[in-house]
């Protein structure tokens, strides 16, 4: 029986876990821990840690891990580069599965858009447009990011000198080498993203819509046990899903 810490438990994401481990038969809640709790007394005796809070407060529950010998599946968002290679860092120590989308839906449309970035890959201005809920904090999502992201490793493109983010004014012409993001907050939207190729003549939409949290939650356990083989390492939700 695998035992899951599950930090930022009163969270949108916290809750649908504890709600997810109703259904699991092969794993168990050791520990929900939420802001101001002890977090090493906590994670103590956990064989994976489930963290879905703020990019702070993830690091410093990830350095406890490694510390612990604890495992951790990371699907907060909003991290910067410096953050990101500190989470590359501590992978050394243990083993971690950090995905900005852990549905199984998201990751299937991240393969058809390497496959349709490079097919497409002369004649289509590509952009990304995400929505969610009034709470979000960071924009773009983590997962238009993994997408722009994908789309520039197909194209041979490098996404930080290429990524638009939002147009106001006088913008001029579309630059053809450029990925547009466009961002939506409001209402109580789970999560939309459309990748979007438009040609001349005709356009291609690549669409993911979720209606419930429970993906995320089922995708965050099956990262979970992906875990209970491994060491350390830095993993996505590619490696866990067998599409690496
Ligand atoms: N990878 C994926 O599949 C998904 C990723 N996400 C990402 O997960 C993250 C959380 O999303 P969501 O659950 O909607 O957000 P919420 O704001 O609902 O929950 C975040 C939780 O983290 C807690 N928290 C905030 N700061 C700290 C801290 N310093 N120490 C400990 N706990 C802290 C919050 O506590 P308090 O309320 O007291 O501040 C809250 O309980 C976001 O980054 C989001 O983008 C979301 C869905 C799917
Ligand atoms: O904050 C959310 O809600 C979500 N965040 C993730 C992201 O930033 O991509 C995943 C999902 O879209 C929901």
């Amino acid at each position: 029986m695998l035992k899951v810490a599950v930090m930022g438990a009163s969270g949108r994401m916290g809750r649908m876990l504890i709600e997810a481990f109703q259904a699991a038969d092969d794993c168990r809640l050791h520990v929900t821990l939420d802001k101001g709790d002890e977090v090493r007394a906590g994670l103590a005796g956990a064989d994976v840690m489930i963290d879905f809070t703020r990019p702070e407060a993830t690091l410093a529950h990830l350095a406890a891990c490694a510390d612990l010998g604890v495992k951790a599946v990371i699907g907060t968002t909003g991290f910067d580069a410096a953050q990101k290679a500190e989470i590359a860092r501590l992978a050394e120590r243990t083993a971690i599965v950090f995905a900005p989308n852990m549905s199984v839906g998201v990751n299937v449309v991240l393969k058809l858009l390497d496959m349709a970035a490079r097919a497409m890959h002369e004649g289509f201005d590509i952009e990304i447009v995400e929505a969610h809920h009034r709470n979000k904090v960071d924009a773009p999502s983590g997962t238009a990011l993994q997408m722009g992201q994908v789309v520039a490793n197909a194209l041979g493109r490098d996404l930080k000198a290429c990524a638009v983010y939002g147009r106001e004014g006088v913008t001029g012409m579309r630059d053809p080498s450029t990925i547009g993001f466009a961002t939506v907050r409001g209402g109580d939207i789970i999560g939309d993203h459309t990748v979007l190729f438009a040609g001349t003549g005709e356009r291609i939409e690549i669409s993911h819509k979720a209606s419930s949290r429970a993906i995320y939650a089922q995708g965050s356990l099956r990262a979970a046990r992906f875990l209970a083989g491994k060491a350390t390492g830095l993993f996505g939700m590619a490696d866990v899903l067998g599409f690496a």
